[in-house]
């Protein structure tokens, strides 16, 4: 990583009542780079998520992007000076059609419903479902809706992009669709961070990959360095299998 980091969080912890959600953990993310997070249930990936995105506030630590420190900051000025992540469309979201789905990413940068449709048209475009645009979101396959859920986080313009499990459930093809989608944008210049279970993905996702263990971050480096490390294979996989 040469200059200043993306994304740089030093000693951040997260407490929720006597549990230490997230203890302690400071990590750099390089503009271009596609970090994985991986760890055991529990470990406190998704708490990381919300103390990157502004959903939770983090008891200890610094959270600084582009160089500003963000720590305080709420979610929506987070997204506008570029944090974008996936959200699973929900129940509600289904009646919508994919584009005023993905719409409601580019509301948040842009007044209007013309920028902002052209904007999501765009976004569409690039994880190819934009001749689903009119479709309800209903109709789609669990691959589809996935793509879907990125569009919606690139109508949002960010400089990096959080996607939480977006595997989860899909098959082969999917995953192959979904990880060729990650891999394009991301020689575009989009940067990720990346919570994902499916260790294959991992290795194919990304060259450096980071390990949290109940809160603290156990590991961290290059794919094949991490994925053989003992510590982690105990963690992750239980010690009999080590
Ligand atoms: N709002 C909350 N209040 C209290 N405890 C919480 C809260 N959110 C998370 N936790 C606890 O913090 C710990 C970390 O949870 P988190 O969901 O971040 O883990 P995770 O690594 O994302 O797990 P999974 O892989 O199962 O999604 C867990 O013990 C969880 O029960």
């Amino acid at each position: 990583m040469s200059g200043e980091p993306l994304l740089d969080v030093t000693g951040v912890s997260k407490r929720f009542g006597g549990l230490k959600a997230v203890d302690g953990v400071s990590l750099k993310v390089g503009a271009g780079e596609i970090v994985s997070i991986i760890g055991p249930n529990g470990a406190g990936k998704t708490t990381f998520f919300n103390l990157l995105t502004g959903q939770l506030r983090p008891t200890e630590g610094q959270i600084r992007f582009k160089g500003q420190d963000i720590t305080r900051l709420r979610p929506h000025h987070r997204a506008r000076l570029g944090f974008g992540r996936t959200f699973q469309i929900s129940q509600t979201m289904t009646s919508l059609s994919v584009l005023e789905n993905a719409m409601i990413g580019g509301f948040l940068k842009l007044r209007g419903n013309h920028a902002a449709a052209v904007r999501a048209m765009a976004a569409l475009d690039s994880v190819g479902l934009e001749a689903k645009a009119d479709r309800k979101s209903s109709e789609l396959t669990l691959g589809e809706r996935r793509r879907l859920e990125v569009a919606r986080a690139i109508a949002m313009e960010p400089d990096i992009i959080l996607l939480d499990e977006v595997m989860a459930g899909l098959n082969e093809t999917e995953i192959t669709e979904i990880l060729d989608l990650v891999h394009r944008l991301n020689e575009a210049g989009k940067t990720f961070l990346v919570i994902e279970h499916n260790l294959k993905v991992v290795r194919a996702f990304s060259r450096r990959v980071v390990v949290l263990d109940r809160g603290a971050m156990l590991a961290e480096g290059n794919a094949e360095e991490v994925l053989s490390n003992r510590a982690v294979i105990e963690a992750y996989l239980g010690a009999s299998t080590a």
